[in-house]
């Protein structure tokens, strides 16, 4: 596999029923550096995030397809923790984003990332997307 171009940019999520939060953010994310790295929830990881009883919708390969076909998007890993922190001390990109429903001060995965000396960044985060309030408009329609 030929090398990622630098800046990595990282960052993680389950990333269950994609919408146009998702899909901003992903090419705000990747504008941050050369490529981008997208560590998804494996099911049992996100299972116990208690997005719901069924969450996530879909499988963690569904999942997977879907992240990998943006164009955004150079690799699609996993991890089963609760935290991507085991991955991102293994992987240690320079760069680390969330959305910004997320206080990245108060993430373990900044103190890991600024400790070897790489960022952490917040990105805007997009009124009105989000899959929870999707299923929930499904579900009531
Ligand atoms: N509307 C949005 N605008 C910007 N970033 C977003 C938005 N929604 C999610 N993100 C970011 O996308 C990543 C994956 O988020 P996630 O899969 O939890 O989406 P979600 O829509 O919030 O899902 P859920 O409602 O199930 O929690 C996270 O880093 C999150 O910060
Ligand atoms: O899709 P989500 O719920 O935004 O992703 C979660 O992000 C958490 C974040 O990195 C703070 O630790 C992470 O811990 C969790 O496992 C999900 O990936």
């Amino acid at each position: 596999m030929a090398a990622l171009a630098g800046p990595v940019v990282f960052t993680n999520g389950v990333f269950d029923v994609l919408h146009r939060g998702h899909v901003t953010y992903l090419a705000q994310a990747r504008a941050l550096g050369g490529s981008l790295v997208v560590a998804l929830n494996t099911d049992a990881s996100a299972r116990r995030l208690g997005k719901g009883p069924d969450r996530p919708l879909n499988a963690q390969q569904d999942r997977a397809i879907v992240i990998a076909a943006l164009e955004a998007v150079s690799l699609v890993t996993w991890f089963d923790e609760d935290t991507p922190v085991e991955l991102l001390a293994e992987l240690k990109p320079q760069v680390y984003v969330k959305g910004g429903d997320y206080d990245m001060a108060k993430l373990a995965e900044t103190r890991l990332v600024e400790g070897y000396g790489g960022r952490a960044l917040a990105i805007p985060f997009v009124d009105g997307y989000s899959t929870t309030q999707l299923v929930r408009r499904i579900r009531q329609a």
